[in-house]
């Protein structure tokens, strides 16, 4: 049984959460399922982006509580062993080259967050609700924190971690966790000009920014010195740096070429 639908259209892929009937929170299954799909994608060199999505009413509930639930009778190194797999989840949405956007409508809970957290862009209906409900469970937004941390705007997001509250789409934004808000029903409309604009690109160079952007906070100052001016030794080398280049003094439209 899978429950992760995916499908491709016009060098895109949209992955789509898919337990609706329990608010498309996850289990084991889905976290192998979701793990697996991303490590793939990263092979891909015939995408230029990924859609990540929820099928029902809302985008996603965080962990299956009723795993949750059965963990209480795990040893702490199988609980521990299940918290890893999880992190390996976000790490490998994360470490996907392609650009991920996050299509988030009506709530992300918990984890949930964590997966809003691995996305490169998020379009959210502005009627969502984000809660860090860890904390009124009595567990911890752990896992999460980590790609949170990354991301987010540490003095706003600091408190709606720390208090379970319920937060609305503007106050995710603000806190540097959604990019876009948009009207209910729009999102469609938002997300094909964010696709068009990922269309104009090179499609390396865009892979290559985002690996650079992934490595950079783990290397010293000397490394990424290094890093940097290789990155670009190489992109201004590379037939994609010059094709590039020339259509923009020869003012035409450059001609991408996927490898
Ligand atoms: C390391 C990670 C940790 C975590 O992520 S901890 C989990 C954090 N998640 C939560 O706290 C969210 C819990 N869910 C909710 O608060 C609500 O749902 C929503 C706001 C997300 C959506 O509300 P609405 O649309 O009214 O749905 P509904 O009637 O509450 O749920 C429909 C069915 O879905 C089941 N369900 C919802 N969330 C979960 C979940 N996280 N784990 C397991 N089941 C869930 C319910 O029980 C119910 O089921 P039935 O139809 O049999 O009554």
């Amino acid at each position: 049984m899978s429950f992760v639908v995916v499908t491709e259209m016009n060098q895109v892929a949209y992955v789509k959460l898919h337990r609706p009937e329990v608010r498309n929170s996850f289990n084991p299954e889905m976290i192998a399922e979701l793990t697996k799909i991303f490590t793939d994608l990263e092979a891909r060199k015939d995408l230029r982006a990924v859609v990540l999505q929820g099928e029902g009413k809302v985008f996603c509930a965080g962990a299956d509580l009723n795993w949750m639930k059965e963990m209480v009778n795990f040893t702490f190194e199988q609980n521990r062993e299940d918290s890893l797999k999880l992190f390996g989840m976000f790490e490998a949405i994360a470490q996907c080259s392609l650009p991920v956007i996050g299509m988030i409508h009506g709530a992300a809970f918990g984890g949930a967050l964590g997966l809003v957290a691995v996305c490169d862009e998020v379009i959210a209906e502005e009627n969502t609700q984000f809660c860090f409900s860890e904390v009124k469970l009595g567990i911890a937004p752990a896992v999460i924190s980590a790609f949170v941390n990354k991301k987010a705007v540490a003095g706003k997001v600091r408190p709606l971690m720390l208090s379970g509250v319920v937060f609305n789409s503007h106050i995710a934004q603000q806190a540097g966790l959604v990019t876009e808000v948009v009207p209910v029903g729009e999102g469609h409309t938002a997300l094909q000009k964010v696709l068009h604009g990922y269309m104009q690109c090179g499609p390396d160079a865009v892979r290559e920014t985002k690996k650079l952007l992934n490595d950079l906070d783990t290397l010293s100052w000397a490394d990424q010195r290094s890093r940097t001016t290789t990155v670009i030794a190489e992109r201004r080398a590379s037939n994609e740096g010059q094709e590039g280049l020339k259509s923009f003094l020869e003012k035409r439209e450059p001609a991408w070429r996927l490898n």
